[in-house]
């Protein structure tokens, strides 16, 4: 069963940032490929309100990181939207890192640590939640879940429309609690909830 995603209260200071991040993403984005889009309508449609729908989703107290960061989606958005939040990027392209520490910089987002390195090689603290975006197959990603999160923590993964397979093929390989969100950006998509994640025989 799928849920509709929780709507987010309006936020007039997170809106600002999120335009301050949408130009400067496009203004990057001339020179180094980080999203497929060329304009701000399509960054905001595609790209933010596909990110910012996680928030509702997240945890209400401790750290979260965002893994294969990329142009900051969803890490950079969240981090806009939860300026209080521990919040950890993790970016092995250098030059994607250095967007990074840019926008966080240019949005006055001091809880942001980029880590400029592979997630296999990250060390971060025990985490409440991570999520990941167009990273990786879903078992690939609950190794980097169970490796991270700190007990009781949970995983927000958008998996477009082929959630139910990967589904099938990851609980091969792991125990989970799944719950099923409809993405807003894409009624097809599913959003992927996951907790008590853990090795299959563990
Ligand atoms: C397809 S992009 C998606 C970026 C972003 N999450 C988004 O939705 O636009 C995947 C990103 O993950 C990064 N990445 C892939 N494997 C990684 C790894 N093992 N460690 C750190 N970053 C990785 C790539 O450099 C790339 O920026």
């Amino acid at each position: 069963m799928k849920h509709p995603v929780p709507p987010l209260a309006a936020d007039p200071d997170r809106d600002a940032r999120l335009a301050a991040y949408r130009d400067l993403l496009l203004r990057w984005n001339a020179t180094i490929n980080l999203v497929s889009a060329r304009t701000a309508t399509e960054v905001d449609s595609r790209h933010i309100a596909d990110s910012l729908q996680l928030v509702p989703l997240l945890p209400t107290e401790g750290p979260i990181a965002d893994l294969g960061s990329g142009g900051g989606l969803p890490g950079i958005v969240i981090a806009a939207a939860l300026p209080d939040r521990e919040i950890h990027l993790v970016e092995s392209d250098r030059r994607k890192a250095a967007f990074l520490i840019e926008a966080a910089g240019t949005l006055g987002l001091k809880q942001v640590k980029i880590h400029a390195t592979r997630i296999e090689a990250a060390t971060l603290p025990p985490l409440a939640a991570i999520t990941a975006r167009a990273l990786a197959p879903l078992d690939a990603l609950l190794a980097h879940a169970a490796r991270f999160l700190a007990p009781g923590g949970i995983a927000v993964f958008p998996k477009g429309r082929a959630a139910e397979q990967e589904l099938t093929s990851a609980s091969a390989h792991w125990h989970f609690t799944t719950e099923r969100f409809t993405s807003r950006t894409d009624p097809e998509a599913t959003i992927l909830r996951l907790s008590e994640i853990r090795r299959a025989g563990d």
